[in-house]
C-alpha cells in the first residue's frame, strides 16, 4: 500500500470552531468554556476514521488559529487534511452551543463561505467510494451553492457514490426557500439521509412512504425518525423497505446524532452490509458518542438536535 492511500470517503462542506460551555450552563452565564471543532460533514469523516475508513475532509479555513486548532483537532481524529484550503482574506467560522437553547452560528463571511466550483480541482473524487456532502453547503452563500452543483453534476459522471445529508438549517434559510433547492439536491444524489421531522418542515411528508413518494429518484433512501426507527428505501428488485428501530437511550446532548448515524451507515455500506445492518450501524454509531466530533467513542447515550 502506498505511504498516503488516497482515502474511500471525501466529505466536503464547512467546519467551524465549535465554543462550548465547558459545565452545560447557559452561553450568557458559563465561566468556563471548551474550544472543539464542528462541521456536519467533518464530523461523518472524524467518525468514519474512528470506524477504520479512509476519510478526507475537504474544505477551507481562515489562516488563523481557530483555523489551524479546526485542522489539528480533524488531524488528531485521524481525518485525512489533504485538501483543506486556507483563506488569509476571510475567517474560520465560529459556533457556539447554549446548552437547551441551541447554537448560536459566527460564519457569515467565513472562509468557507467563498468557496467556489474551481474548490473541485484537484479533490480525489474519481478514487472515492463515496462523497458525502449536506444541505448546509448550499446556504451559505452563491458561491457555495454553485460548489455544491458542480460536485453533484461531476460525481454523475464518476464511479464515486454521492451521500447527500438533508440537514436543513433554518438558521441559515427558511424552509420556504430551501424546500426546492434541497429537492433538487436530494434527487440528483446516489444516497440521501432526511430526518422525517425535517421533511414535514420542509415539504410536509408525515410519514417516510410520503418522503420516498416525493423522493423517488435516489437509489438509497434512509429516512430516520428519531428515537423510533429508521427506514431504507432502495431501488431493484428488492424494493421492500427496510425498517430498524431507534436504541433506546437517556438523551444527554443536542448536537451530533446525525452525522454519526450517516457515518456508521456509510461504514456498514463500504463493509457490504445488508439494508438492516446498515440501519443497525448507523442507530449505534448514533447512541455511543457525545455531540459533535468530541471525545467519543463514550457509553450508551444520544443526541437530539433542539434546532
Ligand atoms: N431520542 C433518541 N433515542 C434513540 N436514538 C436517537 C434519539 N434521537 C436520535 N437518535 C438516533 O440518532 C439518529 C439521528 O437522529 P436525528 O434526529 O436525525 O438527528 P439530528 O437531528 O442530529 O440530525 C436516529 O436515527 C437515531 O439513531
Ligand atoms: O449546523 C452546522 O452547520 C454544523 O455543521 C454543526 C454541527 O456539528 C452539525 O450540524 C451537527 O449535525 P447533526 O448531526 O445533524 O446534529
Amino acid at each position: 500500500m502506498p505511504d498516503n492511500p488516497l482515502p474511500e470517503v471525501v466529505a466536503l462542506g464547512e467546519t467551524m470552531a465549535l465554543v462550548a460551555p465547558a459545565l452545560a450552563e447557559p452561553l450568557e452565564t458559563a465561566d468556563e468554556f471548551r474550544v472543539d471543532s464542528a462541521g456536519a460533514e467533518a464530523n461523518v469523516a472524524a467518525h468514519l476514521a474512528a470506524l477504520g475508513r479512509r476519510a478526507a475532509w475537504a474544505g477551507r479555513l481562515g489562516d488563523d488559529a481557530l483555523g489551524r486548532r479546526v485542522a489539528r483537532h480533524l488531524r488528531d481524529r485521524g481525518v485525512d487534511t489533504r485538501w483543506v484550503e486556507t483563506d488569509d482574506e476571510a475567517p474560520t467560522g465560529v459556533y457556539f452551543k447554549d446548552p437547551g437553547r441551541g447554537v448560536r452560528y459566527y460564519r457569515a463571511g467565513s472562509a468557507a463561505s467563498r468557496m467556489t466550483p474551481s474548490f473541485l480541482d484537484g479533490l480525489p473524487l474519481d478514487s472515492a467510494r463515496v462523497v458525502h456532502v449536506s444541505g448546509i453547503t448550499p446556504a451559505l452563500s452563491a458561491s457555495c451553492d454553485d460548489l455544491v452543483d458542480a460536485l453533484v453534476g461531476r460525481i454523475a459522471d464518476s464511479p464515486a457514490l454521492l451521500s447527500f445529508d438533508v440537514n436543513h438549517r433554518s438558521a441559515l434559510w427558511q424552509a420556504g426557500v430551501a424546500a426546492g433547492r434541497l429537492r433538487e439536491l436530494a434527487s440528483r444524489a446516489d444516497l440521501v439521509f432526511v430526518g422525517l421531522d425535517e421533511a414535514e418542515a420542509l415539504w410536509g411528508t408525515e410519514t417516510p412512504e410520503a418522503v420516498r413518494a416525493l423522493l423517488p429518484e435516489p437509489a438509497l433512501l434512509i429516512v430516520k425518525d428519531g428515537a423510533i426507527a429508521a427506514t431504507e428505501f432502495r431501488d431493484g428488485a428488492d424494493s421492500a423497505p427496510t425498517r430498524v428501530p431507534a436504541r433506546s437511550v437517556e438523551v444527554v446532548e443536542a448536537v451530533g446524532a446525525g452525522d454519526a448515524f450517516a457515518a456508521g451507515y456509510l461504514a456498514s455500506l463500504l463493509n457490504g452490509g445488508d439494508a438492516s445492518e446498515r440501519l443497525a450501524a448507523g442507530h449505534a454509531r448514533a447512541v455511543t458518542v457525545l455531540g459533535d466530533t468530541a471525545d467519543f467513542p463514550r457509553a450508551e447515550t444520544t443526541t437530539r438536535s433542539t434546532r
